[in-house]
């Protein structure tokens, strides 16, 4: 069955879809499949002996493997598809109409130039029309958009975007704050930078009572 895959998106699992817009069940054995852990392994090894160590001695024998093992916790979103985490639980309310505000979601990511840590918090809110779900969720689809290789404008749009798109909320907000190591350890090394984006819809963008009012509660004042 052909697969719809964004344009200019070589491995994102998570956006393999079939004509019915389900996910491929098995990207490792699908069309265009991943490389192999073994693979893996030995590209680790390469780099290790490009950065001039080498990959036999002991300290470094299990490093490969580690590092494989790492990847896939870094990169676990490629493997989730963030609507379905919205949709798997939400409800029906009737009477709640107020703003619902998840603030200082630890985020882990990785920046796609440089592979290093962007580490920070996200701010979500959103509106309720009639649906509401378990805001755990909303932590879950910042981690499933987090763990890629991201930068911080898209990683933003994108977490606005699914809310926005399954909850069919009034609006939707998100601000993102973060620090990127690529910034601070290399190039040119300015610690204490924070990178701060946002992106508002709906009625968060065309009122700006609502927008102050998630300003404030982002900022403490809720
Ligand atoms: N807009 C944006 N830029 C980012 C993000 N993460 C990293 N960058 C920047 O992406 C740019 C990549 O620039 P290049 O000149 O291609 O790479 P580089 O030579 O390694 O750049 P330097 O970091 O300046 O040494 C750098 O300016 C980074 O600071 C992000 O999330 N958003
Ligand atoms: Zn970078």
């Amino acid at each position: 069955m052909p697969l719809d895959r964004p344009p200019g998106k070589p491995h994102p699992y998570s956006d393999y879809r079939d004509a019915a817009g389900r996910l491929h069940p098995d990207p490792d054995t699908g069309p265009d499949p991943r490389p192999s852990r073994e693979e893996a392994e030995e590209a680790v090894r390469t780099l290790l002996r490009w950065a001039g160590d080498d990959p036999t001695r002991e300290g470094l024998l299990d490093t490969p493997k580690r590092v494989a093992a790492a990847y896939e916790e870094f990169f676990a979103g490629y493997a989730e598809d963030p609507r379905d985490i919205l949709m798997r639980t939400f409800e029906e309310v009737e009477g709640y109409d107020e703003m619902v505000v998840l603030r200082d979601i630890r985020l882990e990511s990785h920046c796609e130039h440089h592979m290093v840590p962007i580490i920070g918090k996200a701010h979500v809110a959103y509106l309720p029309d009639s649906r509401v779900v378990g805001i755990s969720k909303l932590a879950r689809v910042v981690d499933a958009y987090a763990k890629r290789l991201q930068i911080q404008e898209t990683l933003t749009a994108q977490i606005a975007n699914t809310i926005n798109d399954v909850l069919a909320p009034k609006g939707v907000a998100v601000v993102i704050e973060a620090a990127h190591q690529c910034m601070t350890t290399r190039g040119v090394h300015k610690p204490g930078v924070t990178m701060v984006t946002s992106r508002m819809l709906g009625a968060f963008r065309t009122s700006s009572d609502t927008r102050r009012e998630f300003l404030s509660m982002i900022n403490g004042g809720g």
